[in-house]
C-alpha cells in the first residue's frame, strides 16, 4: 500500500469527518503508519453520506454554518486504485487490502492542532449534512421525484469502491477536489464518473496517469476495485462499533431510516448481489445518476470465438476472399475413416474341405455320419472355418472340459493329509509271490486277435473288450489310433506328465469315514480313473502281515487280486483311500493288460463331476459279525453295513418257497437236476454239472446262481443269502460252513483265519487268537476244501493243484489253470457296485472300455459269497463270481462261442454271461 501524503489536508477536513472514527490520528509522527493502519483497519462506512447527513441534521445545526467553499476536502483514496493500476501496468498481483475512502473533514478549529487533538474528540465531531452544504437538499428525496433506481447500478461508498459524494454538487466537489488534489495529488474525475489518479510525482505514477487519461479504466479493474471494496457490505453493527459515542447516537437515530433507504434498492440486482452485466462505476451527483458514456467504457472482453463459420464469413464480403484463400490453402477434406475388417486371418487360404471325411479316421467318420448337423451341405462352412480340420474333429470327438478346480472346488486350507506312506505306481511282487506267480497265465489267451474291423475301433463288440483284455499290438489288428480298448495305456499317457488335473484325483478328509478320494476333473462314464497298485503278496504273507504288522491298524488296504494273491496297497496308489458306497459312482475292475492282471478304478455308468467323492462298492465280506462295520455312505439305498451285495437285502421269499428251497438244497443231486433244467447246454455248464456231483451243496447252489434265467432258483439262493446276511454272523462260503459245522473246531478257526487274511479292508476287530491257533491240520483241511471247490468248478488243472502237497502256504500256491480262470472277468463285474445296465444300454455307451464290462456285469451271475477257501476275500469280487467267470468266462469258450455265432450269421456273443445263459 502506498502511503499517501494526506496528513495536512486531513487536518483541514477533520471537521468534515463523516465516518470512520477510527480513522487514524493526525499525529504527524505517525502519519504514514497511521494512514496505513486506518486504511487497512477502518472499514468504509455502509452508511451513505446522504443518510448520515440526514441523521445528523437535527443534532448538528453547526453543520449549516459550513459551506462548500470552505470545504477542503481531503480525499484519501486508498492505494487500492493506485495499486490496481500499478498491477495492471506491471501485471503483478499484490494484495490490496484497503478500500477507497473518501473522507471530507471540516477544517479543524484553529485552536486545535490536528496533531494534538485527541482522537476521541475528533470522533465526536458533528457530521455535516453535505446535501445542505452542497445546496442539493432542495431536491428532496429521489424517489419522491420519480427517480427510478431499479435499473441503475448504484455504487456507494458502502460498496467501497467509489467515492460516493452523495449530495455534493459535482462542480463544487470538483473544485474542492481540485484544491485537494494539489495536496493529495489525487484526482477524482467526478464528471466522468471515473477516478483518475493524478498520480504521485513519480515516473511510474506519471505513466499511469497518462495511460488512464488515454483510455478509460479497464472494466476488470473497475470491477476489481468494486469487489475489493466489498467490505462495504459489512453490517451496520460493525460500523457502529467504530463510532464514537455521539456518532453512534447519531447513527442510531438514522437507523430508523435505513430500511427505507434500503427499500429503494431492494428490487435491484445489486441488492440481491446479482451481477448481470459488467460493473461500472456510477456517479451520483446531486442525487441523480450520472450516465457514463458507454463509448468511453472499455468493452467487456469477448470470449474467444472457437470457430468462424464459413457461412458467416461468406456473409461478410470483406472477409470472403480471405476465407477463400484459406480454403484453397487448406488440404482436401479427409474422407471418413472406415474400419477395416480382416476377412481372413491365420488360416487364410484354407478352404473348407470338399471331402469332409478326408483326414478322419474310421471311428471319426462313423461318428460324423451320425451327426447330421456336421454333414456337408454343399456350401463351404464359413461359420466354422478355421482350423476346419481340427475343428471338425473336435466337434466330432468333443473333449474333456473342466474349469480350473482351484476356482470351482478349492479345498479349504489346512487340509489334513494322511500319514506319510510310500506310493507305488506299479504292482510289485513281494516275497514268494514272484516265484509263485505264473508269468504267462493269460498269455495263451492272446493267441488269437480280436476280429474287429478298423471302423469298429474295438468298440463294445471287441472280444478282447468283452473278456476284459486290453488290446495291444499282440492281440489287436489296429494301432492305438483306431483302437479304443486301451484304457490302461490311456491312463498312463494321461498321468505321465503328472499334475493334479492329469492325475485327476486327490485325497480328502471326510467327516466320518477317514480319508477319501475325490475327483479333480470330470470323467466320462466308464472312463478309467486310476489304477489300484500295491504289493502283490501271497495269502501266507498277507496273514503274516495282518498278525504282525497290521495288528494295530484300523484300516487294511488288502484286496484279492489274481492267482490267489493279494494286493496290499498299504504301499501303493492312492486308490486305497477310495471309500465304500452302496450307491457308488465307480467300479473296481480287473483287466488283463499285456498278459498281466491289473486293477483299476473306473467311472460308473454316469459321468463324474469335478469334486465328487469317488466310491465303489466293496462288496465287503465281513467274515464275522464282529467285523461288521456300519456303513456311512449316506445313500438312500444304503445297506447299513459294509456288507455283501444288494442281492442279500432283497425281501425274503414266502415260507413255501423257502421250504421248497430248503428241500432243493438238501442234496446236490436235486440241485444238479435243477441246474440241468434251467441252464443252457454250454460246455461250461456241463462241466459245472459234472463237477457239482462232487461238490458241496452250497457250491451247487452257488452254481445255480450263475444262471440268471432260473428265477426260482435264484430266488431260492437269494433267500438263503438273506438269511445268512440277516444274522450278520458269518457270511461264509459253503466250504467255510462245512468246516464250521462238520469239521473240528480248529478247522473252523483255521478257515476263519484264512478268510480274514485275505479279507482285506478295514476289519475292525481281528481275531488274533484264531490266526494264532491255525494248525497244519486245519490248513490241510481247508486246502482240501479248496481243492474240492476247484474241482467243482470244472478245472482240470485244479486237480493237479489240489493234488499237490499242501502246507499252510498251500492255499497261496498258484494253480496254473485255475489261475487262468480266476482272472475271470466276473471279478470286475462283481466288484462293480452300481446296478448293471441293460446290455442295450451298454451299447449306447459305446467306445468306452468299461461299457462291455457293464454289460457283462448284467449277464454274468452276481454272486456274493465264495465257496472256496478264498471266499475270505472281502473287498474284491466274490469268489463265486470268479468261479462263474471261470465257468463261463474263459477266453477259449468265449472265443469259440463268438466264432460259432459269427459263423452262423448271428449277432456276436456279447458277453460271457450270455454264453452262460
Ligand atoms: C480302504 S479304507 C478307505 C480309506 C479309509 N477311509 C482311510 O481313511 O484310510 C476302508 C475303510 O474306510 C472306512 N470306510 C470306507 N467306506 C466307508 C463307509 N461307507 N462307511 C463307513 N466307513 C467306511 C472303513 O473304516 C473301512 O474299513
Amino acid at each position: 500500500m502506498a502511503a499517501i501524503e494526506a496528513t495536512p489536508i486531513m487536518a483541514e477536513l477533520d471537521s468534515l469527518l463523516l465516518c470512520g472514527s477510527s480513522f487514524t490520528s493526525n499525529d504527524p509522527t505517525d502519519s504514514a503508519s497511521s494512514n496505513s493502519t486506518s486504511m487497512s483497519s477502518t472499514p468504509p462506512t455502509t452508511v451513505s453520506a446522504d443518510s448520515m447527513s440526514l441523521a445528523s441534521e437535527p443534532d448538528h445545526p453547526k453543520s449549516e454554518i459550513a459551506t462548500a467553499s470552505n470545504i477542503e476536502a481531503v480525499i484519501t483514496v486508498t492505494s487500492t486504485l493506485e495499486t490496481e493500476i500499478e498491477q495492471h501496468e506491471s501485471g503483478q498481483q499484490t494484495p490490496i487490502a484497503d478500500d477507497a475512502i473518501v473522507v471530507a473533514e471540516p477544517p479543524p478549529p484553529p485552536e486545535l492542532s490536528p496533531a494534538s487533538r485527541p482522537r476521541r474528540a475528533r470522533s465526536s465531531l458533528p457530521v455535516y449534512n453535505l446535501s445542505k452544504l452542497m445546496g442539493t437538499d432542495v431536491h428532496g428525496k429521489r424517489r419522491s421525484k420519480g427517480d427510478s433506481v431499479v435499473d441503475k447500478r448504484r455504487r456507494t461508498i458502502s460498496d467501497g469502491t467509489t467515492a460516493n459524494f452523495g449530495d455534493l454538487d459535482a462542480t463544487k466537489l470538483g473544485d474542492a477536489l481540485a484544491k485537494a488534489s494539489q495536496t493529495t495529488k489525487i484526482e477524482v474525475d467526478a464528471s466522468a464518473g471515473r477516478r483518475s489518479s493524478a498520480v504521485l510525482n513519480t515516473p511510474k505514477s506519471a505513466r499511469i496517469a497518462k495511460k488512464s487519461s488515454l483510455s478509460p479504466a479497464p472494466a476488470h479493474l473497475t470491477r476489481r476495485a468494486t469487489r475489493l471494496s466489498g467490505a462495504s457490505t459489512e453490517n451496520l453493527a460493525t460500523k457502529l462499533s467504530t463510532f464514537s459515542k455521539r456518532g453512534k447516537k447519531a447513527v442510531e437515530k438514522g437507523v430508523g431510516r435505513l430500511p427505507r433507504e434500503l427499500l429503494r434498492l431492494k428490487d435491484t440486482n445489486e441488492f440481491a448481489h446479482i451481477d448481470t452485466r459488467p460493473v461500472r462505476y456510477t456517479v451520483w451527483s446531486n442525487g441523480k445518476y450520472i450516465e457514463v458514456d458507454p463509448s468511453q467504457e472499455t468493452p467487456a472482453p469477448q470470449p474467444p470465438r472457437k470457430k468462424i463459420k464459413v457461412d458467416e464469413n461468406a456473409a461478410n464480403g470483406e472477409e470472403k476472399p480471405a476465407v477463400e484463400e484459406q480454403k484453397a490453402a487448406a488440404p482436401a477434406t479427409k474422407k471418413p475413416r472406415t474400419k477395416k475388417w480382416l476377412e481372413k486371418g491365420l488360416y487364410a487360404g484354407q478352404e473348407a474341405p470338399i471331402d469332409i471325411f478326408k483326414g478322419l479316421n474310421a471311428q471319426e467318420k462313423k461318428k460324423l455320419a451320425s451327426i447330421p448337423e456336421l454333414l456337408p451341405t454343399g456350401k463351404p462352412n464359413r461359420t466354422f472355418p478355421q482350423p476346419m480340420y481340427n475343428g471338425l474333429r473336435m466337434l466330432i470327438n468333443g473333449r474333456d472340459f473342466k474349469l480350473p478346480f482351484d476356482v470351482c472346488h478349492p479345498l479349504p486350507p489346512g487340509q489334513p493329509k494322511p500319514a506319510a506312506y510310500r506310493t507305488m505306481t506299479k504292482n510289485r511282487f513281494v516275497g514268494d509271490a514272484a516265484s509263485y506267480w505264473k508269468k504267462t497265465p493269460h498269455f495263451g489267451d492272446f493267441a488269437s486277435r480280436c476280429v474287429c474291423q478298423p471302423a469298429d475301433g474295438c468298440d463294445e463288440d471287441c472280444q478282447n473288450r468283452i473278456m476284459l483284455y486290453e488290446c495291444d499290438d499282440t492281440n489287436c489288428n489296429f494301432g492305438k489310433a483306431h483302437c479304443q480298448n486301451r484304457a490302461f495305456q490311456d491312463l498312463q499317457e494321461r498321468t505321465k506328465k503328472g499334475g493334479r488335473y492329469r492325475v485327476g484325483v486327490e485325497v480328502v478328509k471326510t467327516g466320518d469315514r477317514g480319508y477319501g478320494v475325490r475327483s479333480n476333473r470330470c470323467f466320462e462314464a466308464n472312463q478309467i480313473i486310476m489304477e489300484y497298485t500295491g504289493e502283490i503278496i501271497t495269502e501266507a504273507e498277507c496273514e503274516r502281515r495282518m498278525n504282525e504288522e497290521y495288528k494295530d491298524n484300523e484300516c487294511y488296504y488288502l484286496m484279492s487280486f489274481d492267482q490267489n494273491m493279494i494286493i496290499d496297497a498299504t504301499t501303493g496308489s492312492i486308490a486305497r483311500f477310495v471309500n465304500h458306497s452302496c450307491s457308488p459312482n465307480c467300479r473296481m475292475i480287473k483287466w488283463i493288460v499285456a498278459g498281466q492282471p491289473r486293477m483299476a478304478l473306473f467311472a460308473g455308468d454316469r459321468p463324474i463331476m469335478t469334486g465328487e467323492e469317488l466310491t465303489y462298492d466293496y462288496n465287503f465280506d465281513p467274515f464275522s459279525a464282529k467285523n461288521v462295520q456300519k456303513c456311512l455312505c449316506g445313500s438312500p439305498n444304503c445297506r447299513g453295513v459294509l456288507g455283501p451285495k444288494p442281492k442279500e437285502v432283497k425281501p425274503p421269499k414266502p415260507a413255501k418257497d423257502e421250504k421248497k428251497t430248503k428241500a432243493t438244497s438238501k442234496t446236490s443231486k436235486v440241485s444238479t437236476k435243477v441246474l440241468s433244467k434251467t441252464t443252457t447246454k454250454t460246455s461250461v455248464k456241463t462241466s459245472v454239472k459234472t463237477s457239482a456231483k462232487i461238490s458241496t451243496k452250497r457250491k451247487l447252489k452257488d452254481a445255480f446262481e450263475f444262471d440268471g434265467d432260473d428265477e426260482e432258483e435264484a430266488k431260492t439262493t437269494k433267500k438263503r443269502k438273506v438269511q445268512a446276511a440277516t444274522g450278520l454272523k458269518r457270511t461264509l462260503s459253503s466250504a467255510s460252513r462245512k468246516v464250521a459245522k462238520g469239521a473240528a473246531k480248529g478247522a473252523a478257526k483255521s478257515a476263519a483265519t484264512i478268510k480274514r487274511s485275505v479279507a482285506s479292508i478295514s476289519v475292525a476287530a481281528r481275531k488274533k487268537t484264531a490266526a494264532a491257533k491255525m494248525t497244519k491240520t486245519t490248513t490241510t483241511k481247508a486246502t482240501k476244501t479248496t481243492t474240492t471247490v476247484r474241482r467243482a468248478l470244472g478245472s482240470g488243472a485244479a486237480k493237479k493243484a489240489a493234488g499237490k502237497k499242501t502246507t499252510a502256504a498251500t492255499s497261496t500256491k498258484p494253480k496254473p489253470k485255475t489261475a487262468v480262470a480266476s482272472r475271470s472277468p466276473s471279478l470286475t463285474i462283481v466288484a462293480a457296485g452300481s446296478p448293471a445296465p441293460a446290455q442295450k444300454e451298454a451299447k449306447s455307451v459305446v467306445t468306452t472300455p468299461t461299457a462291455s464290462a457293464a454289460a457283462s456285469k448284467k449277464d454274468l451271475p452276481r454272486l456274493t459269497m465264495s465257496s472256496g477257501k478264498t471266499s475270505s476275500r472281502k473287498l474284491t469280487p466274490s469268489r463265486k463270481a470268479l468261479e462263474s467267470g471261470l465257468l463261463a468266462g474263459s477266453p477259449a469258450s468265449a472265443r469259440s462261442a463268438k466264432m460259432t455265432a459269427a459263423a452262423k450269421g448271428t449277432p456276436k456273443i456279447k458277453l460271457v454271461g450270455a454264453a452262460a445263459n
